[in-house]
């Protein structure tokens, strides 16, 4: 299924855990990173990953450890949150061409730029691809099926990456739109939390139905002033991520959003990547004139400066235009 030696992971959350093992069962010998020497120790010990993907048992072919420069020759897979990548990858070695693949969703508070844009930034030299689209770890590491989206500038490139890592249960398409990629899977995060605030306020179905809608011209919107494609946002990226992640109480930001919305409590420690990235995505819109209501009123929330019903109503009085 591939001609790479072998994956290098970094990060050892819930997804770059479940992508090493997904990548290791199909035959490809896979070494994931982790900072944390005590969580390599265990992860040794234990056989799996439970901090964050427990019941997930490794699969022969999946080593761990707390050396990057331990990596095999091949593709580096880079799996950890979008505001921790710039930093990630100051503490990691050069790693030569070898190809680096971004695996976050969200754009970067400091600069407004997304994952793959930072890693060119930081490593001018490597090759950069954007993976993404719907998944979430568990089902990646239970084998289920899914399928996602290999974005990379380089054709050539981004079909020996699709080929390479494609396994028995992900399915990898491949584009040569990064921008839209990774507008999609940016927005699709912050229009979670938009509807999960709307489900957890009791607005209702149809409301989540006109949030997901409306939110998708505003992840157009601001593709297409960035120079993407608008079909690369009809596809897995987009569209894909936001039906899944807008309606399932396994996604994190939607369920964020939900505690917003019931004006509940929600564990800090958990990993919400829409909540940085409305706040990029706010000032890059004012920076290009584009009107992003949801967005707005996502940051609103998340602030504490708009309750839900006054976000609702911020919505609803906008003067009325042609869809
Ligand atoms: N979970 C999912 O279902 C999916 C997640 N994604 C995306 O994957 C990205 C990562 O999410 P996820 O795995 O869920 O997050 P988690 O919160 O599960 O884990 C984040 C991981 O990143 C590690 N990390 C943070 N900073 C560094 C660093 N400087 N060097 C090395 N490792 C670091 C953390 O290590 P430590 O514990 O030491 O801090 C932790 O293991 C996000 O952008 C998310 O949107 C995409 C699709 C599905
Ligand atoms: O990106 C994801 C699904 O595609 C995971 O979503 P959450 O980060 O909201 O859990």
């Amino acid at each position: 299924m591939t001609d790479f030696a072998g994956v290098g992971v970094i990060g050892a959350g819930a997804f770059g855990t479940a992508l090493a093992i997904s990548v290791a069962r199909g035959g490809v010998p896979v070494t994931l990173y982790a900072r944390d020497a005590g969580l390599v120790f265990r992860m040794r010990a234990e056989g799996e990953n439970a901090a964050r993907l427990p019941g997930m048992v490794f699969p022969d072919g999946l080593h761990v450890t707390s050396d990057p420069t331990n990596l095999p020759e091949g593709p580096v897979l880079l799996a950890v949150p979008m505001q921790k990548l710039r930093g990630a990858l100051e503490g990691l070695p050069d790693f030569g061409d070898r190809p680096l693949v971004a695996c976050c969703k969200g754009i970067e508070l400091t600069t407004g730029l997304g994952p793959a844009e930072v890693i060119a930034a930081r490593r001018p030299a490597a090759p950069v691809a954007l993976l993404t689209g719907p998944s979430f770890a568990h089902d990646i590491a239970r084998g289920l099926p899914t399928a996602l989206t290999l974005a990379c500038a380089d054709d050539t490139r981004g079909a020996a990456l699709q080929q390479g890592l494609s396994t028995p249960n992900i399915r990898l398409y491949r584009s040569t739109d990064v921008i839209g990629a990774e507008v999609g899977g940016a927005l699709k995060n912050v229009m979670a939390i938009a509807c999960g605030a709307a489900i957890g306020a009791g607005l209702g179905e149809s409301a989540r139905a006109a949030l997901m809608t409306r939110g998708y011209a505003e992840m157009v919107r601001l593709a297409l002033a960035r120079g993407a494609r608008a079909e690369t946002l009809a596809g897995l990226s987009g569209f894909g991520d936001l039906a899944l992640t807008c309606t399932s109480t396994l996604s994190r930001n939607y369920r964020y959003g939900v505690s917003i919305g019931e004006n509940a409590l929600f564990d800090p420690d958990i990993t919400v990547e829409g909540a940085a990235t409305a706040r990029a995505v706010q000032v890059l819109a004012r920076s290009m004139n584009l009107d992003m209501p949801i967005t707005d009123a996502v940051v609103g929330l998340i602030d504490g400066t708009l309750k839900v019903a006054e976000a609702l109503a911020l919505l609803l009085s906008r003067p009325l235009k042609e869809e």
